[in-house]
């Protein structure tokens, strides 16, 4: 059986909430599920993965967490081509421009993303957020 790897950056607990629905998803789809916490996984090994999933909350003024996430995600760049993303977090009072900003450079590096804007929440999931979330957990274990 394929594993998919979720791994999530969470100041508050908020988006690794998350991850842990879109982990359910995957095991729905037949797929396992890896939930790690960024500071414990290097992007490296993400790089042999068709598809994984990665959350991070908006930070700073609608940014991702800079000092673990940002480097993070520019290393996954350097290999996202080709390879089908699922980006999920939780935001506090914007509109989501985090995320479409997030959303725009993944695609920008070539890969296909899939939940993103659609597997936004404010604060904690509520029940909506959490069918959004297995859903596209559902769709990375398809891969
Ligand atoms: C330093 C800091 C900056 C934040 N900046 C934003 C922001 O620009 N836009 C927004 O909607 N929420 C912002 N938030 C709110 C968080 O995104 C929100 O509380 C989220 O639920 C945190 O997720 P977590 O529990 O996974 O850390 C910010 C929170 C903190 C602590």
């Amino acid at each position: 059986m394929s594993e998919v790897i979720v791994a999530f950056w969470t100041g508050t607990g908020n988006t690794a909430e998350m991850a842990e629905y879109v982990a359910e998803g995957i095991r729905e789809g037949g797929a396992e599920a890896k939930v790690v916490s960024v500071d414990d996984i290097s992007a490296a090994d993400l790089k042999d993965a068709a598809a994984f999933a990665l959350g991070c909350p908006s930070m700073g003024v609608e940014q991702l967490e800079e000092s673990t996430m940002e480097p993070f995600v520019e290393e996954v760049c350097g290999f996202a081509s080709g390879k089908t993303i699922g980006l999920f977090g939780s935001y506090g009072w914007g509109d989501g421009e985090w995320m479409r900003n997030w959303v725009e450079q993944m695609e920008g590096a070539g890969a296909t993303v899939v939940g993103g804007e659609d597997t936004i929440c404010q604060e904690a999931p509520d029940a909506d957020a959490q069918d959004e979330l297995k859903a596209m957990g559902k769709q990375l274990a398809a891969i």
